[in-house]
Order: C-alpha cells, then structure tokens, then sequence
C-alpha cells in the first residue's frame, strides 16, 4: 500500500520555482531518505508534505487521503503527520513526560508516556528537564514526542545534524529501529550519503527541483542512473568503455555489466573496485593517500594515454607506496553503464 503519494509537486519562494513537477512515492512502513546538495528543495518538500507551505500545483496524498491539490488544503494539524525539526526545539520550561505528552488527550496520556521513553530507551527519565539530558537524548525526547500522537507518517529534516560522529551513528541506527518498531512511515532529509544509505530504504536524489533517481540504497550506490547520481551517494570513477552486450571493456580490463549496453559508453567504477596490482594494465603515479582506519584513500593519476580520467580514487586495505611513486591498477567486479550521462561535478 502506497503511504504517501506526490504527484506533479510544483513550489516556490517568493517567486523562484524550488519544486519543479516532482513525483515520489513512498510505501507505508517505509523510511525514505531524501538526499541532494544544499538549496535543492528538500526542507521545503518537507514542509510542503507537513502542511506549512502551500504548493503552487501538484498532489499531495497520506494513504487514500488527499492532502492538497488544486482544490485542497488540509491544514498542518489535520494532516496526522509529525514534524521533527533539526534542533528537536523541545519546550524547556516542561519536563521530559510535559513534552512527549504535550498535547496529547489526558486519557490515557500517562501509559502512553511510558510507552514512548521506553522506546526511545529512555525509561525513567520523564521528571528531568531537557536541560539535564545529553544532545542525543534530547533529540530521542523529541523523537518521542512526535512519535507520540501516533503519526500515519513523520518528517525526520536533519535531526541529527549537530550531534558529533558517533552519537550520529548510534542514534541513527536507534531511530530506524525504532520507528521500524512503531510501524512509522518516515522521510528523512539528509546531506549526507552514509546517513542516507545506512538508513533509509528507499532513497530519492533530488535535483532541479525533482526527483533525479528514486530507489533502494543498493540500486543507488551501484546502479545510478548518471554520473550525478553516483556522486550523490559516494566516490565515483567514471570510465570510458566499449559496451559488448553483458560486458565493458575498459582500459582497466573487461568488467562484466549489471544492465546490458552497446557501443562507446562510460561506465562506474566504485573506488573499492580499483585495486593495486602488479599485473594491472594501467600505470598511475599516487598523488596522495591517507589512512582512514578502515583503509587507505588513494588519489591516483593514470597515465595519459590510456584514456581515464586524470586522477582516480581507490579504497584499498594495505598501505600504498609513497606519493609520487608510480603502481598499476586493475579493477574487480561488476560495472554499470551510465545512462544520460550529465557529469556535472555536485555543489557543496
Ligand atoms: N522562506 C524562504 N524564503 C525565500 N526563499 C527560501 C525560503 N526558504 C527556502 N528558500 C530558498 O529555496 C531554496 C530551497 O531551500 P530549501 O531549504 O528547501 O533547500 P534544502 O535542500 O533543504 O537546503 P539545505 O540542505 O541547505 O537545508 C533555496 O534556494 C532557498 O534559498
């Protein structure tokens, strides 16, 4: 079943076009993650969906019930949608059960407190104030607190943007789980890929004001539609190749191809895909690398002749040689043909 359907989405700002005829759709129970560079829209298909800004045409629907269209306009709070913003914004001045339950009928209000910080793991903590809680639990309140009124779907707009890296992660893997546990249907807007691919089951690239590409994160991450897209969600190299039916030859080898082509193309090479090898057929000179725990990234310049792109990035597990020294390459697994392709390099 479709939770949340949007049809032809037209908005603007004060005249400026930011919606530009978008579609999305996403299931119920799904977490969708909206994804695209800053000023591309997504705050305000946010809020479009929310009911706090009014498209100019387009349809906006929640299951069989439309929300605005050109005759409709359900306001915000009829809309059974919650909201929750980057800062969490909780009300300082009541407790922690003051502010989930904000709102909410009295009957029954104070089990249903009890409920929610169990599941955002915070049982026990309903007298504190939002002053005596950390960053993450503040933002788990606030994620209770839209829980908490039991939404068809909840707006999730960077709410983990001012939390440090690990905090991040912890609390973005416990979000999921918990919204998976109350059967939520939720859109996150991020910037960021790891944020985005780690959480969401479906992820939609915005761009120009619609929808670029619209998928799972694995059909993102390996499967883009261009050379745009794959950016949006990782490191790409984009390689020239002549396209056989299910295999590309490239410069770096014969790859097999996850979607069939034919003729002169260019095709995705993920920087995992590169690897360091004696008996690779291309030579590169290492500009730079750096270790990153996990392993080293590695900023390669191949030579000339073969074709490639002037520099190449690869992700590998042992140390490379020192910049300036010159390896060879080969690359492993499956490559994608890049269709349309528009290699704009991304802003910001
Ligand atoms: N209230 C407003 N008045 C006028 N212009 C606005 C307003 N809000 C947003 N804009 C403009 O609309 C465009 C889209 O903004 P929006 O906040 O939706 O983008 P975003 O993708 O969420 O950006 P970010 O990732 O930086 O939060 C931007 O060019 C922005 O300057």
């Amino acid at each position: 079943m479709s939770g949340l359907t949007i049809t032809g989405l037209r908005a603007d700002h004060g005249g400026s076009q930011v919606l530009a005829g978008l579609d999305l759709t996403v299931a119920d129970g799904a977490l969708a993650c909206v994804l695209g560079p800053s000023g591309c829209g997504k705050s305000t298909l946010l809020r479009v969906i929310a009911g706090f800004h009014r498209p100019s045409t387009g349809r906006v629907a929640l299951r069989d019930r439309t929300l605005a269209d050109d005759r409709t306009w359900v306001p915000a709070e009829r809309r059974r949608i919650g909201y929750m913003p980057q800062d969490g914004a909780l009300f300082p001045h009541l407790s922690v059960a003051g502010n989930i339950g904000f709102g909410l009928p009295r009957a029954g209000r104070r089990e249903r407190v009890e409920e929610l910080l169990e599941l955002v793991g915070l049982p026990g903590l309903g007298k504190r104030h939002p002053h005596q809680l950390s960053g993450g639990q503040q933002q788990r309140v606030a994620l209770a607190r839209a829980l908490a009124p039991a939404p068809e779907l909840l707006l999730l707009d960077e709410p983990f943007a001012a939390l440090d890296a690990v905090l991040r992660a912890d609390l973005r893997a416990e979000v999921a789980a918990t919204l998976r546990a109350a059967g939520a249907t939720a859109i996150l807007v991020t910037h960021d890929q790891d944020e985005a691919l780690s959480f969401a089951d479906v992820i939609a690239v915005v761009r120009d004001g619609r929808i670029a590409q619209a998928g799972t994160p694995d059909e993102l991450y390996h499967r883009p539609a261009d050379a745009e897209v794959a950016r949006t969600l990782g490191e790409a190299n984009i390689v020239t190749a002549e396209l056989d039916g299910d295999s590309a030859a490239t410069a770096l080898g014969r790859l097999p191809l996850t979607a069939a082509g034919a003729g002169t193309g260019q095709v995705l090479l993920r920087p995992r895909q590169l690897c360091l090898d004696e008996q690779g057929s291309v030579r590169a000179r290492v500009l730079r690398s750096h270790f990153r725990g996990h392993d080293h990234r590695v900023e390669l310049a191949p030579d000339p002749d073969h074709g490639l792109p002037e520099r190449l990035i690869a992700y590998t597990d042992t140390a490379p040689p020192e910049a300036g020294s010159t390896v060879r390459l080969a690359a492993t697994g499956a490559t994608h043909p890049m269709g349309g392709v528009q290699d704009r390099v991304p802003v910001g």
